[in-house]
């Protein structure tokens, strides 16, 4: 009987935990977002932008809103590092796919790192946010001048949304996360990944 309950205790008051990748080329504005997004939700403990260095191996935030546990994992953006990023696929609920939006040389860059990330296979489903980071700089160009600059294929078989935002700032950020929470709560790729992670958990 007590199992009973607590089953339906869980079920009523845990909240799920799900994984969000936060990938993009060197210099976006990943880990900088991270800290802005831990210093938002959880009351100012993340690092200052003065603190933040180059990412090597992966960097961990933890977060929770009114429904979910969010855990980002983020990566390292140099081209060398690039092929850890697929060691992470599987186990991801979604992705935020962060472009410095206020250089313009970067952009080729972004958008084939980007290509590469829609079309594996790992990655079937995945709620995308594109964000287009550093919306403090002048010159930067906003989240549709980025879509219609990155104007891209095989983007219809997940739902994706362009933001606009500022990692100094915290601009576009809560509508972000709330837009992906919205997504991987409905999407099919979380039913998979929860049967999966039951069937785990029987073994
Ligand atoms: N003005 C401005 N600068 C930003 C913003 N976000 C990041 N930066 C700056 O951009 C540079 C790169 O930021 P990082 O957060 O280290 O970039 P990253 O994508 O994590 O880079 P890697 O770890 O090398 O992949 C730093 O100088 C940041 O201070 C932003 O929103 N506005
Ligand atoms: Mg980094």
């Amino acid at each position: 009987m007590f199992s009973l309950f607590y089953g339906l205790w869980k079920f009523v008051f845990t909240k799920d935990e799900f994984h969000v990748l936060i990938l993009g080329v060197d210099k976006a504005g990943k880990t900088t977002l991270l800290e802005k997004l831990k210093s938002i939700y959880l009351k100012g403990e993340g690092l200052p932008p003065d603190r933040v260095v180059p990412t090597v191996g992966l960097n961990i935030g933890r977060i929770e809103d009114a429904n979910a546990k969010l855990v980002f994992w983020d990566l390292g953006g140099q081209v060398g590092l690039r092929t850890i990023w697929e060691k992470y696929y599987e186990e991801a609920h979604a992705i935020m796919y962060v472009i410095d939006a206020a250089t313009a040389s970067s952009f080729e860059d972004a958008k084939s790192a980007l290509e590469k990330v829609i079309c594996h296979e790992h990655l079937r489903g995945a709620p995308l946010l594109i964000v287009a980071n550093k919306q403090d700089l002048p010159g930067v160009i906003n989240d549709e001048e980025l879509s219609e600059f990155l104007n891209l294929k095989e983007l219809d078989e997940r739902p994706y949304m362009f933001q606009a935002v500022s990692a100094y700032d915290g601009r576009g950020i809560k509508s972000g996360i709330d837009w992906l929470v919205e997504q991987i709560e409905k999407c099919k790729r979380t039913e998979t990944l929860r049967a999966r992670a039951g069937v785990a958990g029987k073994i």
